[in-house]
């Protein structure tokens, strides 16, 4: 038999996180261990975001069906009753993966194929503010040793972008590498002025244009900035961003395609089809978190791995466990205890 419990958490971020589809204020969700007759025991986090994943509510309702079926039919019922819930089925198979990886006596990243990696570089993740207050930002991110920052953009006008990544350009110079991410917000004419004014300075657009509009992506390609898709990829599917010659790259948000192996499996498919995969947490607590820097670590790559979206620790102000990894030097450390490597998440805080 599986037992299956889960737990619901609400952690605050320090400060909100502004988007152009609005700030992220608090990340809700629920803690999920699996426990096997022989005592084995496994830990994960299903932390939904509404626009990447299914509702608050709907995760629930959907691990209420995950432990029932646990009890009928075991794990394989459980994952088939989370299917169509993204969040559920990342908590679910994480715990899992963790149970499994801990059984065999091995790490997260190297059961999910991965071999002898220590570190996984990582990018910074700027909100959308002013000039002034996105050039602190990406000034204190440098002095923390990171060489790659993301911001948020399409919060307001282009003119306004272009200058926030101007100012950042004149305080940091040339070398940082530099993304921004408009969350759909831009026409296509938009993107255009953007490209047009920031090729020299963006080395990465992410889903500058509607998920709709996955021709206008692959039309922006080509001109000096690589173009990622994000929200395309769970909106229209892998084969739609392919088929489309949409994307340069793809972000791979674990807790929105279904959890760590349904990531790898994207990963591994985007990278024979010639797109650079890119591993971002969706600010999670510290067992997703965790979950995607092992993912990011068991991607094959040939050269110099893209950074990854997994420096989002620091947005929280509260976890439900302490970090094992650690951040240095623009770099992530990989967990190298058996499983996930989150001790006391379960038995921590508010059990
Ligand atoms: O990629 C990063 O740097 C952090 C993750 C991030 O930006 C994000 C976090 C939550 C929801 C959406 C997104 C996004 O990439 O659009
Ligand atoms: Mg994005």
């Amino acid at each position: 038999m599986t037992d299956l419990a889960y737990r619901q958490f609400s952690l605050a971020l320090a400060e909100p996180l502004e988007t152009s589809r609005g700030p992220i204020e608090a990340r809700e969700g629920f803690l999920i261990r699996l426990t096997d007759d022989d005592g084995g025991e496994g830990v994960g986090e299903a932390t939904p975001l509404p626009g990447w994943t299914e509702s608050i509510e709907d995760c629930e309702r959907a691990i209420e069906r995950a432990r029932e079926a646990a009890r009928e039919e075991g794990l394989a019922g459980a994952l088939e009753a989370v299917s169509d819930a993204p969040a559920a089925r990342h908590g679910l198979a994480l715990a899992a993966l963790d149970r499994a990886a801990t059984g065999a006596d091995t790490p997260l990243y190297r059961h999910l194929g991965g071999d002898g990696v220590e570190r996984v570089p990582v990018n910074a993740t700027v909100g959308d503010g002013s000039p002034d207050e996105t050039t602190e930002d990406v000034r204190e991110a440098v002095d923390d040793g990171f060489s790659c920052c993301k911001l948020k953009a399409g919060v307001g006008s282009v003119e306004r972008d272009v200058r926030r990544v101007r100012r950042v350009r004149e305080a940091v110079g040339a070398d940082l590498e530099l993304r921004l991410d408009a969350n759909g917000a831009w026409s296509r004419a938009e993107a255009e002025q953007a490209v047009e004014a920031l090729g020299d300075d963006v080395d990465l657009l992410e889903q500058p244009l509607s998920s709709d509009d996955l021709a206008g992506h692959a039309d922006l390609r080509g001109r000096g900035v690589a173009v990622a898709i994000d929200e395309g990829l769970y909106e229209r599917g892998i084969d739609a961003v392919v088929g489309a010659d949409a994307a340069d790259a793809i972000v791979v948000k674990p807790m929105a395609v279904g959890g760590v192996d349904a990531g790898m499996k994207l990963a591994v498919w985007a990278r024979e089809c010639g797109v650079v995969p890119v591993v971002t947490t969706t600010i999670d607590a510290v067992l997703a978190r965790t979950a995607a820097v092992h993912l990011a670590a068991a991607i094959p790559t040939e050269g110099k791995r893209p950074a990854s979206g997994l420096a989002t620790a620091d947005l929280l102000c509260e976890d439900l466990a302490a970090d094992p990894v650690e951040l240095e030097g623009g770099e992530a450390t990989v967990p190298q205890e058996p499983g996930l490597g989150v001790a006391g998440a379960w038995g921590g805080r508010d059990a």
